[in-house]
């Protein structure tokens, strides 16, 4: 080694000291570096441990710096090796085996140890913090043998802990103090809609428990509350928070608050000792995320190398909840109080929400729930305390209809080299500019291989995308291939073809085969994907319920005051008397709120309790009429032929056979229709998705209507003669739309994007494929079920649904 070198002894192996060190090792080689780390392992990525848990990663995947790395820059490492403390007069760090090794500077970076509430019984076996790997091995052995876990704490590594032990088939209640989950990140209305989600994942809660004790003999068996209950678990993980790791610190003089404390150039009390990371307290706090330490690593790493640095000022941090389909996301402050200016936007429908807090007019915090999009703009914005304005305000509150892209732009443009946009892995604006530059990247992916960014959390996805953007400029839509959704790059036609050549049965199959990136998928891939393996297998796949949104789930639409409605079918728009006095007499006894006539020709039953839903489908005794499903909802008809004088053709009739014979089947999309006796339409026609049109003695078909937010007139597809012809050209639609649709898209866009001509084609003109298509749709219409009578005949899933009901039978 060279001499002239000075000694620098790291104290901690782990993300925040190697994360320093790397910067130290781009900035100057004056160091002779020695590492101390009290694990066994080389430095690996601790958030990903959670991912390890749930079995998405090997503890391989997650070696950031492996031994080659160390040996490769003349780093002498010592694992498994914890050093005791820093003698200042021999300017010598002591291991607790009594090696002695000589400084000229230090880096304390011990990061935190698990907090372990001091309860009688906290020392018995089966109870663990869940910090390292040791942890995450005891995790994976003790699903092996035992059932019942427990996780105490519902704060992020507890419900990433407890969604791990689920995935590992262990049945996990979590026990919270609090009312709210994450209360520390979220406020009350994310937290409650975290929490649903998280129930249906699985993960059972008891919320507001104090527990006192941990029973059991030598292994724990359950705990005890303060209220003297007692819960069943034959294995416990505290995840209560953490205490930063000051005992080096302590042991050697060095002045200790909760953390060791430092000033701006992350200097300690003692001369040549800094720390850095989880350990350390700067300007009173103490940080428990990455990016922070990553921020600190950078001031540290410049400062010991004598380069020139602002200094460190504390950091506005952020969260991302790593449960795949939940997406969730806090920053700055969340909780509003009178000193607040609230911008609230809640979806029930989409299940998403968005909460900014201002103060005096400036950004403060945010929390965002189910679509996490806006989140590093609004991180960005809240870290320079940016003042709201209209324009601003349109932006991130979805009114804003232009410019968003030119917008995000501009600010990735204004945002400075060195910021780091990757927190979890220390990546800048810099070095992923540079990589595309240099390296010809065009995919979030090759970014994602080649700098690390976006390879932990994911929450920084959305501005290495828009950095990618920025770069390749007009290059760029042609580069970026877009999959469904972030768990994969794959485009519906791809999946779709994927399942037909494979044989993939199930959603499960799909992800594991098709190297989904998040092993359970989201809340956007799961549903599109029990459609499409329903429409590929119609007789033999098996709906999974629990990836249909909560109306199919339901069979009925919830409200906003949590009842539900009940839309009985009238085909065509028909009725008679004797069903008019059942809805009646149902709508009395149930007390129904309103009873509405819908756009589609129906009464809508507004305001039904959910455990009444059973009782009121049994006793309406009608089929159900599908207003929550993506399928086909109504056939809108006028009087026709019947008894209208202008009516050459029974559109009535023909509304009423169309409907019966379409109904039940899953489209990709909620799915109406029209028929009308005369080119007069007054069943409005034009804004259906089949739009039919009594005309010239036969009928003429329109397609892809829309009367919604993006109004479109259908356009005219044919003119048939007959009623066979008609019938079969609506089923070639309809399936053709089944086989190409992408979920959740409607016919307006299927048209604009497949092509008239092309439709016409397929659909119409050539009569083999026609009838093939007829075909097919004729065998999936033979499946389907009636879904109210279905519930009504499984007391398995109706008892599980409705917290059972008796039935008149
Ligand atoms: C399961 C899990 C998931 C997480 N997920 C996220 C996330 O998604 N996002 C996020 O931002 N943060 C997350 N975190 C927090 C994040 O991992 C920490 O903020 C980060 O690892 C802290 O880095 P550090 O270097 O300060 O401490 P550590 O990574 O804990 O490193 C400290 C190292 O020092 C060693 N050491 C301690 N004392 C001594 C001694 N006396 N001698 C020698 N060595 C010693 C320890 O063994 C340890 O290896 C997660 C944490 C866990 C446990
Ligand atoms: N995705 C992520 O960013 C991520 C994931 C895991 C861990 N982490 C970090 O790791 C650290 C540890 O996480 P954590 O969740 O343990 O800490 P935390 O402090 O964020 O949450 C602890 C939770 O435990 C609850 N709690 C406290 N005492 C309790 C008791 N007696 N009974 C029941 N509940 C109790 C608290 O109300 C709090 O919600 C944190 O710094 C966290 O930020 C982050
Ligand atoms: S569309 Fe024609 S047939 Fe139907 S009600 Fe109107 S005028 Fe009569
Ligand atoms: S911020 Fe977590 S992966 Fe980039």
């Amino acid at each position: 080694m060279n001499n002239n070198k000075q000694k620098l002894v790291v104290i901690g192996n782990g993300m925040a000291g190697i994360s320093t060190v790397e910067q130290i090792l781009k900035l100057s080689t004056q160091f002779e570096i020695t590492v101390f780390g009290s694990e066994p392992h080389p430095n690996y990525n601790r958030i990903m441990l959670s991912y390890v848990l749930e079995g998405s990663k090997t503890l391989d995947d997650i070696v950031l710096n492996d031994w080659h790395w160390y040996a490769d820059h003349g780093i002498t490492l010592h694992t498994g090796t914890k050093v005791a403390k820093i003698d200042q007069m021999s300017k010598e760090v002591v291991t607790e085996q009594g090696m002695r090794v000589p400084y000229d500077k230090v880096i304390i970076a011990t990061g935190s140890n698990s907090f372990i509430l001091p309860i009688p019984g906290s020392d018995k076996q089966g109870v663990i913090g869940f910090r390292d790997i040791a942890d995450c091995n005891q995790m994976l052995e003790a699903a092996k043998t035992y059932k019942k876990a427990a996780v105490i704490g519902g704060g992020l590594l507890g419900l990433e802990a407890a969604k791990g032990l689920v995935q590992l088939g262990m049945d996990v209640t979590v026990v919270h103090l609090m009312e709210d989950l994450m209360e520390r990140q979220l406020d009350h209305q994310a937290a409650l809609m975290l929490r649903h989600e998280l129930e249906r994942q699985g993960i059972k809660f008891k919320m507001e428990a104090q527990t006192v004790e941990l029973l059991g003999d030598e292994r724990v068996s359950g705990l005890r509350f303060a209220d003297d209950t007692v819960l069943e678990a034959e294995f416990v993980v505290m995840a209560v928070g953490i205490k930063p790791n000051v005992e080096v610190a302590k042991n050697s003089g060095i002045e200790v608050n909760r953390g060791i404390v430092v000033n701006d150039y992350m200097q300690t009390s003692m001369e040549d000792v800094y720390s850095v990371g989880e350990c350390n307290e700067h300007r009173g706090v103490c940080y428990g995320l990455v990016a922070p330490l990553f921020e600190q690593g950078m001031v540290l790493a410049k400062h010991i190398c004598g380069v020139d640095t602002a200094p460190y000022e504390g950091s506005v941090v952020s969260t991302k909840l790593k449960i795949s389909g939940v997406d969730v996301f806090s920053t700055g402050e969340f909780i509003d109080g009178p000193e607040h200016t609230v911008i609230v936007s809640k979806d029930d429908w989409k299940r998403t929400y968005k909460k900014i807090l201002l103060k005096d007019g400036v950004m403060v915090g945010a929390v965002l729930y189910g679509d996490i999009n806006d989140s590093a703009e609004l991180q960005k914005l809240i870290k320079q305390q940016t003042v709201m304005t209209d324009e601003l305000y349109d932006t991130l509150m979805g009114s804003g209809c232009c410019g968003g892209g030119a917008k995000k732009t501009a600010s990735i443009e204004a945002m400075p080299d060195e910021e780091i946009v990757c927190g979890c892995n220390g990546v800048t604006k810099g070095s992923i500019i540079e990589a595309v530059t240099s390296q010809g990247l065009t995919t979030v992916d090759e970014i994602k291989a080649c700098t690390g960014a976006t390879r932990s959390c994911g929450g920084c996805k959305p501005v290495v995308e828009q950095i990618l953007q920025y770069v390749l400029g007009d290059g760029f839509e042609t580069a970026a291939k877009e999959g469904i959704c972030g768990c994969t790059t794959l485009d519906r036609d791809e999946i779709v073809a994927e399942i037909r050549t494979k044989g993939l049965q199930t959603t499960k199959e799909v992800m594991n085969v098709l190297g989904w990136n998040e092993p359970e998928g989201c809340s956007k891939c799961r549903p599109a994907l029990n459609y499409y393996l329903g429409m590929v297998y119609p007789d033999t796949y098996e709906d999974e319920k629990e990836s249909r949104f909560v109306n199919e789930r339901m069979n009925a639409n919830i409200q906003k005051d949590g009842t539900y409605t009940v839309v009985p079918r009238m085909y065509g728009g028909v009725t008679t008397p004797e069903d008019l006095k059942k809805i009646a007499d149902v709508s009395l006894k149930y007390d129904v709120k309103v009873v509405k006539v819908t756009g589609g020709q129906r009464l809508d039953l507004i305001g039904v309790k959910k455990e009444d839903l059973p009782k009121v489908w049994e006793e309406l005794d009608m089929p159900s009429g599908y207003a929550y499903a993506k399928s086909l909802r109504t056939v809108k008809t006028c009087v026709g032929s019947q008894f209208c004088r202008f009516g050459t053709q029974d559109s009535m009739s023909m509304g009423a056979l169309l409907e019966r014979k379409f109904e039940r089947i899953d489209y990709p999309a909620k799915f109406k229709m029209a028929v009308n006796g005369c080119p007069r339409n007054c069943a409005e026609a034009c804004t259906k998705d089949i739009g039919i049109v009594g005309n010239d003695g036969g009928w003429e078909i329109f397609i892809g209507g829309n009367g919604g937010i993006k109004a479109r007139l259908a356009d005219s597809l044919c003119k048939v003669k007959t009623d066979e012809e008609l019938i079969e050209v609506c089923g070639a639609i309809i399936q053709y739309y089944r086989e190409t649709g992408n979920y959740l898209e409607r016919t307006s866009e299927w048209v604009e994007r497949v092509g008239l001509e092309h439709i016409k084609a397929v659909v119409v003109d050539d009569l083999e494929n026609r009838r093939a298509l007829m075909e097919r749709v004729e065998f999936a219409l033979q499946q389907a079920e009636e879904p109210w009578s279905k519930m009504l005949n499984d007391d398995s899933s109706r008892n599980k649904m409705f917290d059972t009901v008796e039935l008149k039978g």
